[in-house]
């Protein structure tokens, strides 16, 4: 449906730094509904002139978010192709991407770590539901929309973002670890099984204080990753290495299916439960 968006950019000041191919603004949308005025912050991504050949994979990832809704799903409110600008309008989600926030170093707790993991599979599990290939989840894809406080109890809330330009067009070296092997053979290999591929490796970077997997290594180290049927380094928690290789596995058909991803999280999310309770008790 054509949106009619009145967006008043704010300054170009509030840049808030590049994507891929992409500049990114914070702005707001004024809608008139019922003759009242509302204002929504919202957060304009700029396709760079330059990647005007990109435009395609850029409104796909733009309708393909604007299809469905979903709480975990980033809201994408239209695109706005004035002049030559290509410019997607999507939610301003307050905390941004999870990987910076992780990085910030701030200390977020093995549940708040299984919690985000879990919305995060209820997405994956909607869009399967619906046979949709998202084919980017990592952690900078993932948007914080609240930070929770466990000792207030409240939890963090987590939205996928839309998938960006297409991994096809990003050099694919480049989304090692996260892009499945099976897609560096054929690109357009790109399945539901993918989408499971880099939920381990978002789940590793989760559990990695935001860190990439296999950061440091170079373009030739990343190929022997995949080459040599390499795993990411384990958990010493072995039930969530577990995870995480079963996800990785190098066959596609054997990653486990989106419900057998959300038992076993919540059985880790009972034995931390468990290993808490244990530890209290222990110290009283
Ligand atoms: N859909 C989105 C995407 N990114 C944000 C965001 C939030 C923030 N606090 N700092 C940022 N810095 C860059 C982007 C961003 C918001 N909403």
């Amino acid at each position: 449906s054509h949106i009619q968006l009145c967006i008043h950019f704010s300054s170009k000041e509030e840049s808030l730094g590049q994507g891929s191919f992409t500049r990114i603004f914070k702005g707001c949308k004024t809608d008139i509904r019922d003759g009242e005025k509302h204002v929504t912050e919202v957060l304009l991504k700029e396709l760079d002139v330059v990647h005007k050949n990109c435009w395609e994979s850029f409104f796909e990832a733009a309708s393909l978010m604007s299809q469905i809704s979903h709480k975990h799903l980033l809201l994408v409110y239209g695109v706005s192709v004035h002049g030559v600008k290509n410019i997607m309008v999507q939610e301003f989600v307050k905390y941004g991407a999870l990987d910076l926030y992780l990085k910030r170093g701030r200390s977020v707790s093995v549940s708040w770590k299984l919690d985000v993991a879990k919305q995060l599979a209820s997405a994956l599990n909607f869009l399967e539901e619906k046979n949709i290939v998202h084919g980017n989840i990592c952690a900078k894809n993932l948007l914080l929309a609240r930070e929770g406080d466990p000792s207030q109890g409240s939890f963090p809330f987590i939205k996928l973002s839309d998938p960006g330009i297409s991994v096809v067009m990003l050099v694919i070296l480049d989304r090692i670890p996260w892009v499945a092997p099976e897609v560096l053979e054929a690109p357009d290999n790109m399945t539901l099984e993918c989408d499971k591929w880099s939920f381990g490796a978002t789940v590793w970077e989760i559990f990695n204080n935001g860190n990439a997997p296999l950061r440091g290594c170079d373009l030739e180290q990343k190929q022997q990753f995949y080459e040599n049927f390499q795993q990411l380094p384990p958990s010493q928690w072995t039930e969530l290495a577990d995870l995480i290789s079963q996800c990785m596995d190098y066959q596609a058909a054997f990653r486990p299916s989106c419900r057998s991803i959300i038992r076993q999280l919540n059985s880790l999310i009972t034995s931390d439960k468990n290993r808490k309770m244990l530890c209290t008790f222990i110290h009283e």
